[in-house]
């Protein structure tokens, strides 16, 4: 399990190990950990820390500091190190002090000549967009130059991944103690590049923001035993499709059938395109561990979901089963609920913007959970999973390339057969997005949805394998 922390968590454990420790001994570990994590850059790129031109990027706070000292140790070792401060005024002494000492210098503009950019303007401390000062030093970043992120990228917020204005994209973001959400999810996620996390010893409670690796997914995913039947495995029924959808209604099914559910059971008006794809297909009423209703259900047939709702057994509720959910209904409910919007079907659930959704997707999705009482999978780019007060999970696999017609159905399938197998609405919709983003990148792209489904099976393999 990859775990983040709150900016508010990570300063109280800070505190709390600073308070052990001699003065500035937490900021040297972390500088230690950068410096060592820009050498092995340098050597991979130019063959060493000796004669490389590294170029910092210092703002007011301890970010700077960092960058500072980190550049002090590069400049021990042969770099030609130039910090240039956000405000001169406002830079951090000791670690200004290191630098000179070291040999390196302060400059007032961005050489453009540089193999290494270290972004030191902002840290956890960095609130809102970027001010003038940080944004001017950002432009000035060197085209084609990697850029190291000290801590986060600048101008990410740490807590939600917004980007409010300019930011830096870096290609190596070293952070120190603990992920931060930001650096997990959209926008913020896509600015930090490779992550790479420095341990300076904090003790941390139980985590804000949460990611699955493989071997948390292979030990949720419901395998059956010697004495499985298939009715013990779970039958999951797809309400899906209509006469202008008929295919949402297939590629539900699809993803069902490779979801680990003993059976997959469908009602609706595609039964024939259902049967002629996949023979193995139950067709009409019938019991059920888990519903899927929404995929292609077009227009006016709430009155199916609201019955769906009614019943005892857990259900998953995705696109056109979205429209005018009642809150009330869903807070009723005793079995497992899913809610599987993208950022425009969640807008409509919250009656906010489309844009902020996709500008504030942990907000949304914690909110969502809150007003619907259901375990709710906000689906985009880090698609994420939230149910109560628990720690949000934010999905680490899948590419672009699914932001293709179909997936979503395919999607809801899959999941709708792991609740059917046990799990619960979060751990279903963490897993389910998981081996459908692994699926995806199998594939690689361009890829048709029915080619997800298709390599369910292997990714499904692929998470018992570290
Ligand atoms: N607290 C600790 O024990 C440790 C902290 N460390 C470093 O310290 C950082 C946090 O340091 P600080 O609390 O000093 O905060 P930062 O260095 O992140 O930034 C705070 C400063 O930036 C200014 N600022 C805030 N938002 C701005 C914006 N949008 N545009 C321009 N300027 C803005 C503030 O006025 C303040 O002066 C961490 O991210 C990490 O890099 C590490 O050295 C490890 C240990
Ligand atoms: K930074």
């Amino acid at each position: 399990m990859r775990t983040a922390y709150s900016v508010e968590t990570v300063r109280a454990a800070e505190r709390e190990l600073m308070a052990r420790l001699p003065e500035g001994a937490l900021m040297q570990r972390a500088a230690a950990g950068l410096a060592a994590a820009c050498a092995g850059r340098l050597r991979r790129t130019r063959g060493g820390v000796y004669g490389a031109r590294v170029v910092l990027l210092v703002g007011p706070g301890d970010n700077g500091g960092d960058a500072l000292y980190a550049g002090a140790r590069l400049a021990r070792r042969g770099a030609a190190v130039t910090a240039v401060p956000m405000d001169p005024e406002r830079t951090h002494p000791g670690g200004s002090a290191a630098l000179r000492a070291a040999g390196g210098h302060l400059a007032r503009a961005v050489p453009q000549r540089a193999d290494l950019v270290l972004d030191g303007l902002l840290g956890i401390g960095g609130r809102g967009g970027l001010r003038p000062a940080a944004a001017a030093l950002v432009e000035r970043i060197p085209p084609g130059v990697p850029v190291v992120a000290v801590d986060l990228p600048s101008g990410v917020d740490a807590d939600t991944g917004e980007v409010a204005g300019p930011a830096v994209t870096a290609d190596v973001t070293v952070t120190f103690g603990a992920y931060k959400p930001g650096l997990l999810i959209d926008p913020g996620a896509s600015r930090a590049g490779a992550v790479h996390l420095v341990d300076i010893g904090l003790e941390l409670p139980s985590p804000q923001v949460e990611a699955l690796q493989h071997a948390d997914v292979a030990g949720l995913l419901p395998e059956p035993t010697a004495t499985s039947d298939k009715y013990r495995r779970g039958v999951v029924g797809i309400v899906a499709g209509s006469a202008q959808y008929p295919g949402a209604a297939v590629l539900a099914v699809a993803g069902a059938l490779r979801g680990g559910a003993g059976a997959v059971r469908y009602v609706g008006p595609a039964a024939e395109a259902v049967l002629a794809r996949y023979p193995e297909t139950l067709i009409g009423p019938g019991r059920v561990q888990a519903w899927v209703v929404g995929p292609g259900l077009g227009e006016g047939r709430a009155g199916e979901v609201a019955e769906l709702l009614a019943g005892d057994a857990a259900v998953l509720v995705d696109a056109d089963g979205l429209r005018g959910l009642d809150a009330a209904a869903l807070r009723a409910r005793s079995a497992p609920t899913l809610l599987t919007p993208h950022a425009g079907e969640a807008a409509a659930l919250l009656g906010v913007s489309r844009e902020s959704v996709e500008a504030g997707r942990l907000d949304a999705v914690r909110m969502l959970t809150q007003r619907y009482g259901a375990a709710v999978l906000l689906k985009g780019s880090t698609t994420l999973v939230a149910s109560g007060g628990a720690a949000v999970r934010v999905n680490p696999t899948g590419t672009p390339w699914l932001a293709t017609a179909g997936s979503g159905d395919v999607l809801s399938g899959l999941t709708g057969s792991l609740l059917a197998g046990g799990l619960s609405g979060a751990d279903a919709g963490a897993v389910g997005a998981y081996l459908h983003g692994l699926a995806a990148r199998r594939v690689g792209g361009p890829l048709l949805a029915q080619q997800v489904a298709e390599a369910l099976p292997d990714a499904w393999q692929d998470t018992r394998h570290p």
